[in-house]
């Protein structure tokens, strides 16, 4: 029998694949960006997101920064609260629907039928991570997930993060099983007393991670941490 109660799932390179961001919401949210930051300049996360990016680089053009960040994928607040608003429309509209791995939305429907809980921990804005599970391609997942984590709770590569997640479920670590794609958060969740486990996603070409346990997908998972299958 499993002890684990908690599943904290990351997305990208986890349930959503690596090319999906990079070649599709990526470009979206840098083609809306001129518009956003015009039309929604009076919109509070817009003006903290434009005030952290001045904080961040004194004088520069706030859009070069914004794609430069994304061309390195850098995992930095005011550009993961923008790339969330530039996406709300384009998912609300139809223009745009999260290709999911299709092992994923059956797993979580299976776990969260057998009681496990689910939250997410990801880089993308909690706004962001609603709109990926409330239009993905399986329909609108996110009434399986409790709570949505992203860099308001603090970086993915520190323990402390994941022991706030742990405090804020009331879930003690060791019953919290991580997944993530990335050996450092999972090395930081492993610090804190989680369990943790690397998804090597072939699609992604995901680079195996020492010293974790690692899975092919979340059926997978299930069979490894003896959790429950459809
Ligand atoms: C709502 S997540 C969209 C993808 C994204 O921008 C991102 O930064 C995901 O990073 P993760 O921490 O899930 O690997
Ligand atoms: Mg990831």
């Amino acid at each position: 029998m499993s002890s684990i109660r908690l599943v904290l799932l990351d997305i990208e390179g986890t349930t959503l694949p690596i090319s999906f961001v990079k070649d599709v919401l990526f470009p979206y949210s840098d083609r809306v960006m001129p518009d956003l930051l015009r039309e929604q300049a009076d919109h509070p996360l817009v003006k903290v997101a434009l005030a952290d990016i001045e904080a961040a680089h004194p004088g520069c053009d706030p859009l070069d920064q914004l794609r430069a960040w994304t061309q390195r994928d850098e995992k930095v607040a005011p550009l993961k609260t923008l790339q969330g608003l530039a996406w709300k429309a384009g998912f609300e509209s139809g223009a745009l629907s999260a290709r999911l791995y299709p092992d994923v939305a059956e797993a979580l429907r299976a776990w969260h039928e057998a009681g496990l809980r689910l939250a997410v921990y990801s880089s993308g804005s909690a706004s962001a991570q609603r709109l990926l599970y409330g239009y993905s391609d399986a329909g609108d997942l996110t009434p399986l997930f409790e709570a949505f984590h992203d860099l308001d709770i603090g970086g993915k590569k520190i323990a402390e993060s994941y022991r706030e997640i742990s405090a804020r479920a009331g879930v003690a670590p060791h019953e919290i099983l991580f997944l993530s794609d990335v050996g450092a958060e999972l090395d930081a969740a492993h610090e804190a007393g989680l369990k943790a486990c690397q998804l090597i996603r072939k699609e992604d070409g995901t680079v195996p991670y020492p010293g974790v346990r690692h899975a092919a997908d979340l059926h997978d998972v299930s069979r490894q941490f003896e959790l429950p299958v459809s």
